[in-house]
């Protein structure tokens, strides 16, 4: 269950299999003299989904800040297909936990307006029917005229997700997506996140880092599973390998043994091994 250098189960991701996506290399992140995350070393590669799991404080938005060049390591670098990441860029877009609309906008003109910021390149035209695209996508499209006031939490959580589906990008960050969503929209939005993610070609997303406290979330959607240790001077515990095919069925997963010793293994370290006594 060590970190290996295998390949990802997404055909797209053959094409470069050498270089990383995301090549995360001796990083540190320092506050003053409070160290949050020390030595974190780890290669994402083409086509792979990551989600990364830990207990509250150990440094999992801090690393996902970094990826989306909205934080700078104290040491070490990350890069993207080899290039190190100086700040944000139209090739990673990022989903927060607070979803971070903007209220005074409606819906449509949440995604409209990322649009216009992450991919300048676009005409109005093509602005337009991607944006179309994105909140069809997510179910939106009766929805599109209303501010994020007037909606349902999933429903906020759904423009935050259509947004960043709309530009398209490579790499693809989600804090805590799904977080406090009913178990309901949760599946369907994870199914969703699936389908683009899986997709080739217009729309596709070539790579996912996901932060998430819920273990079931992270072996039904990842290829590998990234377990921090609790910080201050967080690392990496352990990287485990989710050796399930796709496309996964909910129900049947769970019955497996694979799903069941790697469900243990995760309870017994985030429970025991690396337990807190909040
Ligand atoms: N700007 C900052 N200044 C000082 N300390 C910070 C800053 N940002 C984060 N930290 C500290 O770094 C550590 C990691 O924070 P981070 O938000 O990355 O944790 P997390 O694993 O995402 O937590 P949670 O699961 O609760 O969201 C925490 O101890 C936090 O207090």
């Amino acid at each position: 269950m060590s970190e290996a250098h295998t390949l990802p189960q997404k055909a797209s991701a053959i094409a470069s299999p050498l270089t990383p996506a995301l090549g995360i290399q001796g990083v540190h992140r320092r506050y003053g003299s409070f160290v949050a995350l020390e030595d974190v070393n780890l290669d994402i590669w083409p086509g792979e989904f990551v989600s990364i799991i830990g207990h509250s404080g150990c440094g999992k938005s801090t690393l996902l800040n970094l990826i989306a060049g909205l934080d700078h390591p104290t040491d070490g670098q990350v890069q993207i297909l080899g290039r190190t990441i100086t700040g944000p860029g139209p090739d990673r877009s990022m989903v927060f936990q607070n979803y971070s609309l903007l209220p005074w906008l409606s819906v449509r003109q949440n995604v409209t307006e990322a649009l216009k910021a992450a991919r300048p390149d676009l005409g109005g035209a093509e602005r337009e029917t991607t944006t179309d695209h994105a909140l069809k996508t997510v179910g939106l499209w009766p929805h599109q005229h209303k501010r994020p006031s007037a909606l349902s939490g999933g429903q906020r959580q759904r423009v935050a997700i259509a947004r960043a589906f709309a530009v398209h990008p490579r790499v693809l960050l989600l804090d805590e997506p799904f977080g406090a969503l009913d178990a309901i929209t949760k599946g369907k939005l994870q199914d969703e996140l699936l389908g683009l993610w899986s997709a080739e070609g217009e729309g596709g997303i070539s790579n996912v880092v996901m932060v998430t406290h819920d273990i079931d979330e992270a072996i039904y959607l990842s290829d590998r599973i990234v377990v921090m240790s609790n910080g201050p001077r967080a690392h990496i515990h352990e990287v485990l390998k989710v050796d399930l095919p796709r496309p996964r069925d909910r129900a049947a997963l769970v019955k497996s043994d694979t799903y069941q010793e790697l469900k243990a293994h995760m309870l017994h370290l985030l429970g025991t091994v690396l337990a807190t006594h909040h």
